[in-house]
């Protein structure tokens, strides 16, 4: 790229189409994070170019500003907006999100074109150039650097982001929050860091665009630039950094050859470009539904991350403040869905160093109970207490922090991260590292620790051979397992196993009793939901017998084996 306006004979027409590919892909890049990455649909992205455009555009005409001293400013007005707008937006959810961008976007094009101080329809010309040392950048083969310097780097920082702490975190909410939020994620704030960072990469855009131009009207700022810029994210390969630089360069190009061939075709008087361009767009889409990018990647191998080394082990938890109180109590329980009672005024406790089996037939309330403890569903009445301290109604975010740390019954692992990266999410609240730092590289010893951590979790899981595997790749049973391990990650005081070991062989529910074991013998306490009564008799201390929401029996395994009314109601009479 930086070569281009070297080469003789490129045509500045060429050189300055690759220039708007760059202001493009900027948009783009935001739009690969919260769309591809996040998993949040925006239609109204051009809008933040627009703050960005007339910000430095008024601030530079009006006030004389030179076009270096507006871009804080512009950089501060699109990222403001995008405060105020992501509150507004991002806690939607399903088709409310994009229809919400879809919104704004409009209003804010018809106000963009409304206002006096930004010349209304007629918009404001006259912006100055850049300049650097009194030579104005007016030659698009000067102005392609500082466009591509910008792409460049800001892929660079978004690629570092993604690969770190943060990163993760932000990946992980693709798949729905809730395996985020139980491993310390504030997953409200994730969505809004992704969305103010997508549209400070827009504003970033559009100051480049006021000078680059030297005009600004609403026009490029309406739905129509924010559906194109989306449409460049989605073809060039949602989440995939390269992906909106070739999803920029695909759309602009095919716009632009359709704009000089189709009147040649069909004469000036029909306008097809937009249909064309439509069907063209649409049929690609048919053909590279992950979009483009991933095609291109494959013509090369893939270059595999290492097994992460040794590094310094992170602070372990400090001991309990009150150790004379049972660890976890759950105290005259109730959940109710309607006229439905899931749980029923259950109580039962969890000593320290124990394995208490939580068992009954189908739809007993084991998950509900579960839930109940970690955060997810409210209480209707009744008291959970967690080394003495009452924590119903707590987040899970806040349920992770004390310790508690969880397996789900219907796994949640991100499919495409590595096992290492998922069980490093176990680990997010071990470690500092923020957005800045994560962008500068400045998290990396910070992120040794973490990956050194999640490493040691999967050796002692015994799935060090499947380590740097996407996590999807692995067997239902193995990534029970890989969630066990994101689990310990979290150095939990609590573990909560839902079915732990379903779909895993003899051998494997061997190694889980034996790893459960040692646990416990290093005072560690597990609740377990389980069918497998072979693993819970041989396993546990204590087991609680639900049915139909309510507790039937508790007691040691060889007393619960024997007990009429767990025989009658959930054994059937098998025993
Ligand atoms: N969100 C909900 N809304 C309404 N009813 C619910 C909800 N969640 C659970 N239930 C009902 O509560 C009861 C207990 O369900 P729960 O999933 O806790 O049982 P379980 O013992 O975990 O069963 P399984 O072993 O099949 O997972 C069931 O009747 C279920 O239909």
């Amino acid at each position: 790229m930086a070569a281009l306006p070297l080469i003789p004979g490129v045509p500045v027409f060429a050189i300055t189409l690759i220039g708007n590919i760059g202001l493009a892909a900027l948009v783009a890049l935001g739009l690969v994070l919260l769309t591809g990455v996040g998993g949040m649909t925006s239609f109204g992205q051009a809008a933040f170019c627009g703050f960005g455009a007339y910000t430095t555009a008024v601030l530079s005409t009006t006030y004389g500003w030179s076009p270096w001293a507006t871009l804080p400013v512009a950089l501060l007005v699109s990222g403001s907006a995008a405060v105020v707008l992501g509150l507004l937006t991002v806690r939607l959810s399903g088709h409310f999100l994009p229809l919400g961008t879809l919104a704004w976007g409009i209003s804010l094009y018809y106000l963009f074109g409304t206002l006096d101080i930004l010349g209304r329809h007629d918009g404001i010309s006259g912006i100055p150039p850049f300049s650097i040392a009194g030579h104005d950048l007016i030659d698009p083969r000067t102005v392609h650097y500082l466009i591509w310097g910008l792409v460049i780097g800001a892929a660079i920082l978004t690629m570092h982001l993604l690969d770190s702490r943060v990163g993760r975190a932000i990946r992980a909410l693709r798949r729905g929050q809730l395996a985020g939020e139980s491993f310390g994620i504030d997953a409200a704030r994730m969505k809004l860091i992704v969305f103010v960072y997508a549209a400070l990469l827009a504003g970033l855009s559009g100051w480049l665009y006021a000078h680059v131009t030297r005009t600004v009207t609403q026009t490029p700022f309406g739905i129509n630039a924010g559906i194109e810029y989306l449409f460049m994210a989605v073809l060039g390969g949602a989440g995939q950094i390269f992906g909106a630089v070739v999803g920029a360069g695909l759309v602009t190009v095919l716009k632009e050859a359709l704009q000089r061939v189709l009147p040649q075709v069909f004469g000036h008087g029909v306008q097809l470009e937009a249909v064309v361009f439509g069907i063209l767009l649409v049929g690609l889409l048919q053909v590279a539904r992950e979009g483009v990018w991933p095609h291109i990647a494959a013509l090369w191998p893939a270059r595999g991350r290492p097994v992460p080394p040794d590094a310094p082990a992170l602070a372990r938890r400090s001991a309990s403040a009150a150790p004379a109180e049972k660890l976890l109590a759950l105290d005259g329980a109730v959940k109710k869905y309607g006229g439905l009672t899931a749980v029923n005024a259950v109580s039962f406790a969890v000593g320290r160093g124990e394995i208490v089996a939580l068992i009954g037939p189908n739809g007993a309330g084991k998950s509900t109970t579960f839930n109940l403890i970690t955060g997810v569903t409210r209480l209707t009445t009744g008291a959970v207490r967690f080394e003495g301290m009452d924590i119903a109604g707590a987040p899970p975010q806040e349920i992770a922090r004390l310790g508690i740390a969880r397996t789900f019954q219907h796994v949640k692992l991100n499919p495409e991260m590595s096992v290492l990266e998922n069980v490093a999410l176990g680990a997010h609240l071990r470690g500092h590292a923020g957005v800045l730092s994560s962008m500068l590289r400045l998290d990396r010893r910070d992120e040794a620790r973490l990956l050194a951590e999640a490493r040691r979790q999967i050796e002692r899981v015994g799935l060090a051979e499947h380590m740097l595997k996407p996590a999807g790749s692995l067997a239902l049973g193995q990534q029970r397992v890989v969630e066990i391990a994101r689990a310990l990650a979290l150095d939990p005081v609590l573990l909560l196993l839902d079915e732990p070991a379903a779909g895993l062989r003899h051998k494997e529910k061997e190694a889980l009793a034996a790893l459960l074991r040692s646990l416990r013998a290093q005072g560690m306490s597990v609740l377990l939901v389980e069918h497998d009564m072979g693993f819970v008799m041989g396993l546990t201390d204590h087991i609680v017998v639900l049915d139909f929401g309510t507790k039937i029996a508790e007691g040691p395994p060889a007393a619960i084996k024997t007990n009429p009314q767990v025989l009658e109601a959930y054994l059937g009479g098998v025993a």
